[in-house]
């Protein structure tokens, strides 16, 4: 799903109104009704208090539009203008004299002036600012934010919580609507899924208020919110008479003493997910655990019994996974830089890989085009340096991957892959998976898909989305608390069948036929 900027958002607006020959108040109708019936089937006529902050520009118009709707059926409502600007805008004020003309007169909010009281069962909508907030509001403006930000009502916002920007954070972070429940226009907006943002929404969902189909299918987006429908055509179904020489075979090199548990679970992944076979390269200590843990695969051992100190090997690998608990001391450093000398395998860096790439950044010249990194929040800033905010570490993450023809998946609650100027949003995925190995896990099950074929961009994006939903299934079976490295491997299967899943209803209707 395309994730789309303010600016495209503004011109789907202005297309569909050409296109279907309407005025923009008949958008702003849809919006309202679109939430007005979201609203009725949840409270069904409860007489429950509705309070509508509204500001003065499109997005206060959807309030008032919906305010009005409310009490046509009967709700109970407040009606509040947060009178931030003298600037109203045109649909604004042509809702507004439809709520007068029914007789319901508003209160006008200024600086100096009290806010309403809000009971604890209330409802608050908040339309204050829409996409349109292109700067700091009023000091008074972001007392009344806090001021229902501490309320115990329940707050509806309408398209993004008032105070966040779409392209940037704002510097104080308590000036922005706690939203329990987001109810956005036709496509989600970026800041959902950013760390710094995303904590301002519990729960987003989307209305289809009719822009035009043909604009959003042909406008390019930046990024785009990567979900089943955007990952099974990646799928690359086995073949009747394939053997395992056709499903690749993949170099797992990494590990230290103390630390085997790290390639471990990376290779146990990358089988689990498909690789023909597997090979891996640990330092003599790890001969044993993974002879005995890990039957299916190969071992091949360094000289030395704690650390990786060269990389020697005899075979051809479809692809190369390194760096998990590999550690950074400096012989291991040698050896790394060795290999990237005569490597010429697709290759997967993780962990102790990427640490040595930022200590040592004149590496990464030598990797092959479209290396995978995967690095999580810290291993990042090593490579990229410190950031200002999410945006510009997405800025500075676009600007690194097109340096060094790399794909860089900034690992996080909504990993995100880039490459090629592009960021592929997951949507899977969830805290259980904030354990120790869950990257290993990863790394391991991209390895095992570009073994099989997939190309390397899209077995980044489809073995997030997969390493995602094992982390879901795995916490439908154990809770949050529960999840372990080891479960989201043995749940790997199990997303492959999900992704295949019909829902149920659907099901149910080809049987009766
Ligand atoms: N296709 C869709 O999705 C549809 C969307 N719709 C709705 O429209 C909403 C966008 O509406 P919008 O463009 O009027 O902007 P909104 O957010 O209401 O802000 C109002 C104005 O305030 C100003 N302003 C900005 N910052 C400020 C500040 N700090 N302090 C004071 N003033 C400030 C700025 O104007 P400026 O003063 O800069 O000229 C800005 O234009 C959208 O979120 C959705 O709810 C539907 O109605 C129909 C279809
Ligand atoms: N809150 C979360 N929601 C969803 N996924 C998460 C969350 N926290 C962590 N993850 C995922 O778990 C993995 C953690 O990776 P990493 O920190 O490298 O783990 P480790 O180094 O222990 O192997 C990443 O893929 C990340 O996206
Ligand atoms: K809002």
């Amino acid at each position: 799903m395309k994730i789309f900027t303010a600016e495209q958002i503004y011109a789907a607006d202005r297309f569909t109104i050409e296109k279907q020959q309407i005025t923009s108040d008949v958008l702003m109708e849809r919006a309202a009704t679109q939430i007005y019936e979201w609203m009725n089937s949840r409270l069904q006529g409860a007489q429950v208090k509705i309070h509508l902050f509204c500001g003065i520009g499109n997005n206060g118009g959807d309030g008032v539009a919906l305010a009005r709707q409310l009490h046509e059926n009967g709700y109970s409502i407040e009606v509040y203008v947060v009178n931030y600007s003298d600037k109203r805008s045109k649909d604004f004020l042509l809702n507004l004299d439809r709520l007068k003309e029914r007789k319901l007169w508003p209160e006008f909010l200024d600086s100096g002036c009290d806010f309403p009281e809000l009971g604890r069962k209330d409802i608050i909508v908040d339309a204050v600012f829409g996409i349109g907030l292109n700067r700091n509001p009023d000091a008074w403006v972001l007392k009344l934010i806090n001021y229902l930000n501490t309320s115990s009502a329940f707050i509806l916002s309408i398209d993004i919580p008032s105070g966040l920007f779409m392209e940037r954070v704002p510097e104080n972070r308590d000036d922005i609507i706690r939203a329990n429940h987001v109810l956005s226009f036709q496509a989600p907006k970026l800041s959902f899924f950013l760390p710094q943002t995303g904590i301002y929404i519990n729960q987003w969902e989307l209305l289809d208020i009719g822009l035009d189909d043909e604009y959003l299918f042909k406008t390019e987006t930046v990024y785009e919110l990567i979900g089943k429908p955007e990952v099974l055509p990646m799928y690359m179904p086995r073949l009747k008479f394939s053997h395992k020489g056709n499903y690749g075979h993949s170099f797992i090199i990494g590990g230290s003493y103390g630390k085997i548990g790290a390639v471990q679970l990376a290779a146990k992944a990358c089988l689990e997910i498909g690789s023909g076979l597997l090979t891996t390269y640990v330092p003599e200590c790890g001969y044993i655990p993974m002879q005995t843990s890990l039957p299916e695969a190969m071992v091949i051992v360094d000289d030395e019994d704690e650390k990786i100190t060269t990389i020697n090997f005899d075979l051809k690998p479809t692809v190369v996974g390194i760096g998990m608990g590999m550690g950074t001391h400096k012989i291991t450093i040698k050896a790394f830089s060795e290999f990237l000398k005569t490597n010429t395998a697709p290759l997967v860096i993780d962990a102790d890989g990427l640490n040595i790439l930022s200590g040592t950044p004149e590496l990464l010249n030598r990797l092959p085009n479209q290396t995978v990194l995967t690095p999580h929040p810290k291993e990042l800033e090593r490579l990229l340096g410190k950031w200002r905010d999410d945006f510009d570490k997405l800025d500075r993450a676009k600007a690194f991957s097109k340096k060094y023809d790399c794909i860089l998946i900034i690992k996080g609650a909504h990993t995100i892959v880039i490459y090629n100027g592009k960021g592929y949003v997951n949507s899977t995925g969830n805290p259980g998976m904030a354990t120790a190995g869950s990257g290993d896990v990863l790394a391991g099950m991209i390895t095992g898909l570009i073994a099989q074929g997939y190309n390397s961009l899209d077995a980044s994006v489809f073995g997030v989305y997969l390493h995602g939903l094992s982390g879901d299934l795995s916490v439908s079976e154990s809770g949050y608390e529960a999840v372990t490295a080891s479960k989201l491997i043995d749940n790997i299967g199990k997303a492959f069948l999900e992704l295949f899943r019909r829902p149920e209803q659907e099901q149910h209707i080809e049987e009766k036929n």
